[in-house]
């Protein structure tokens, strides 16, 4: 088989989300067919998205049914031109902040969630904990060990879930007030990122804290953010909020990889009815609204605090809210490779 015969069936794969064959985006990096042996490099950027997954299915599945002799490998990531050639975080593949406008909506519940939904879909993953005032998600994940700290210093973060933690309530001590200055925000969220051996990530989730201060500013001005999560509950207050996040991030060119509604419905344990404490769907309006993805609604479930309060994320559990959060999950996932294929589509057809 030589190089025009393979980039004839590879014509025939669809992306799921951007339209068009995989060719004609620019999606493959480089062939190489040698007799029955063919490599190819698809330009991918999202590992372990169900969308990049299926992309690689389907050509596999087009070469068992079209050339069913060849010995097919693939490999997948962004072309060398299109890394990252950012000092921060290299080997980092994509930062994804969770955020939201105003406080107390679930925001690090979605991000440990999220971050420990990655993981179980296989993923490498971070978790860094960026809310100083407030830092929760060692409680969240039960994580009672800090990091260690080698000879030059550098941080090795300790492991819950496989995920790599770091948590401003590592330095410091539990019950302590936090009381910083933007300067000192700054240095120490610089330190926390540098100085933290993060290896090999395919995703860093950062819980960001509430509203848009200093910390969110510096965030956005220091890390190379691939997209944002926005955390909102039904109600309009946190609407209202969640918008004026929207636009923080709009101002930064960060993309905003969707809405996710928080709390959404009540399901009665005694009932067995469903009340909408905080209204409901406005999360998807908001989304509508604004024209971005609507990443999912989580219930409003004892289950969920329990889960925070007992260190056990219920994405690893079984059940209706265990299968929002792999929905939104995924759908995180499916944006994130959105907005890496669209990049290289774009600068592919410059
Ligand atoms: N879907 C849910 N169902 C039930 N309880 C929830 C749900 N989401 C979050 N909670 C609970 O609500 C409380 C606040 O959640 P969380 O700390 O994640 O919010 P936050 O937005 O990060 O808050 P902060 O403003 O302090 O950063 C926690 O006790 C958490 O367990």
């Amino acid at each position: 088989m030589n190089d025009d015969a393979v980039f004839e069936l590879l014509s025939t794969v669809e992306d799921p989300d951007l339209g068009d064959d995989i060719v004609s985006l620019g999606l493959v990096n480089a062939v190489d067919a040698d007799g029955d042996e063919v490599n190819v490099s698809l330009a991918l950027g999202a590992p372990y998205a169900p969308h990049e997954s299926k992309i690689a299915n389907d050509v596999r599945e087009v070469f068992a049914e079209e050339a069913p002799d060849i010995d097919l490998s693939i490999s997948a990531g962004l072309p060398k031109s299109l890394g990252s050639d950012d000092e921060v975080l290299p080997n980092v593949k994509n930062i994804i902040a969770v955020a939201s406008g105003k406080g107390g909506v679930g925001k690090s519940t979605v991000a440990v969630n999220l971050a420990a939904g990655l993981s179980q879909l296989g993923a490498r993953v971070g978790l860094f904990d960026a809310d100083i005032y407030g830092p929760n998600v060692p409680r969240m994940v039960k994580s009672n060990e800090g990091p260690e700290a080698t000879e030059d210093k550098t941080l090795i973060p300790p492991e819950r879930y496989g995920m790599k933690l770091m948590s401003m309530d590592f330095l410091v001590g539990e019950d302590d007030p936090v009381i910083w200055r933007g300067p000192m925000v700054h240095k120490i969220l610089t330190q926390l990122v540098d100085d933290v051996d993060w290896g090999q990530l395919d995703y860093l989730v950062l819980d960001l804290p509430p509203g848009t201060g200093d910390t969110q500013l510096t965030v956005l001005q220091t890390l190379p953010l691939t997209g944002a999560v926005i955390v909102t509950t039904p109600q309009q207050v946190a609407l209202d909020d969640a918008v004026k996040g929207l636009r923080m991030f709009g101002q930064h060119e960060t993309p905003v990889l969707g809405i996710a509604e928080n709390m959404s419905e009540f399901r009665c344990p005694d009932c067995g009815g469903r009340h909408d404490i905080f209204g409901s769907g406005g999360g998807r309006s908001l989304a509508d609204d604004e024209d971005l993805p609507f990443l999912g609604a989580i219930p409003l479930d004892p289950a969920v605090r329990a889960g925070g309060d007992g260190g056990e994320p219920v994405v690893l559990d079984e059940g209706e809210t265990a299968d929002a959060f792999r929905t939104l999950t995924e759908n995180v996932a499916n944006n994130v490779g959105v907005i890496r294929r669209r990049h290289v589509q774009t600068v592919n057809s410059r």
